[in-house]
């Protein structure tokens, strides 16, 4: 119950995540796309939901974790599983991935899987965001973000993680890496993802201040491709969609690997290292602090 008082969304969605739920206690559930005729089921896990178009090639995977998206352990695991479900299935070329909850693409890295917990389960978490990161960043198909709320730090590295952004246009919907503000730093693979779609000046001066954009400045940085309005952006990622599915599969994702190898070797490379390096960061009693204190505001703005 203490969960569900801190939602805020409508009596429709508490009873749907009521039924999602009970079907997860049963195991991985599986209903029926409305209006399919094409045989294509969705499918999913409790925190992320996957319509797949069987017909197109094109899957919609929606994140689904309340209040707001944060990229929890649980989270990042359902997402690597259920991207690796549809490379594994040779009809999907195309992934939408978008937001179940209004006004919330994704509020980043969870920061309760960051404070007051032990070294291993920092480790734990790291290797799943980098696990994540790596197959999100390399994934043969194509992915589309429609990010259809907010988007501060880990939320703006899945987007950015695509191969094309749709912003809705409100200006509630910001997007960014804003870990400076935190008191953090955001790491370099977040950095290079960053560099690789806005070049090296503007990132500076965005993690710098830890800059998170509206829409339009967004747009006119580079931090996405296209805004649209709000409630256009499903409609707008699958258009997009269409022109890079015109393109010889072999062709693109070749062309994509060429494009992104070197940035994920850097990681790949040190992984390891990396996982402690984050340990001992977020094991010093200064970062506990700015964190915690940081939470707490968040906490606070409501009351
Ligand atoms: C020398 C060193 C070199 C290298 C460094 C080495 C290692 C690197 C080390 C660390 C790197 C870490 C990289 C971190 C990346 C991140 O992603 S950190 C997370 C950043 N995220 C944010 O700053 C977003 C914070 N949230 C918000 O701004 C807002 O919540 C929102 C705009 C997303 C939504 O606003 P509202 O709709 O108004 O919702 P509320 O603010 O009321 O929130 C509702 C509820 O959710 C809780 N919450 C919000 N965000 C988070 C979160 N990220 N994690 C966990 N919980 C979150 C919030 O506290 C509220 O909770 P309750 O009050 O309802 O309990």
């Amino acid at each position: 119950m203490a969960l569900l008082a801190g939602l805020r969304v409508p009596a429709r969605s508490l009873l749907r995540a009521g039924a999602r739920l009970r079907d997860a206690a049963l195991g991985r559930w599986e209903r029926a796309a409305g209006g399919g005729g094409d045989g294509a089921r969705s499918f999913g896990s409790q925190r992320v939901l996957v319509e797949p178009d069987a017909a197109t090639g094109v899957a919609v995977m929606k994140l689904w974790n309340p209040p707001v998206n944060s990229l929890s352990l649980d989270l990042l695991t359902e997402l690597v599983i259920s991207l690796e479900k549809l490379e594994n299935e040779k009809t999907f070329r195309g992934i939408i991935l978008t937001s179940d909850l209004p006004g919330i693409f994704s509020a980043g890295l969870d920061l309760t899987e960051m404070c007051g917990r032990n070294p291993a389960h920092y480790a734990e978490y790291w290797k799943a965001l980098q696990e994540l990161w790596l197959r999100l960043y390399q994934t043969h198909l194509v992915v589309i973000a429609a990010i259809n709320g907010a988007s501060p730090a880990g939320g703006c590295l899945l987007a950015l993680s695509c191969d094309y952004r749709v912003l809705a246009d409100n200006p509630k919907f910001i997007i960014g890496l804003n870990e400076t503000l935190l008191g953090i730093v955001a790491p370099f693979w977040f950095k290079d993802t960053m560099i690789n779609t806005i070049g090296h000046r503007a990132t500076e001066r965005a993690l710098q201040l830890g800059l998170l954009f509206r829409p339009a400045e967004a747009l006119q940085v580079g931090v996405v491709d296209q805004v649209v309005p709000e409630g256009q952006v499903q409609g707008a990622a699958l258009s997009a969609m269409t022109q890079w599915l015109a393109i010889p599969d072999h062709a693109r994702q070749l062309t994509k690997s060429m494009m992104r190898k070197a940035t994920a070797d850097r990681l790949l490379t040190q992984r390891e290292a990396d996982i402690q390096n984050f340990v001992s960061f977020l094991s010093r009693d200064s970062i506990q602090k700015a964190l915690q204190v940081y939470l707490e505001k968040l906490r606070q703005k409501k009351g």
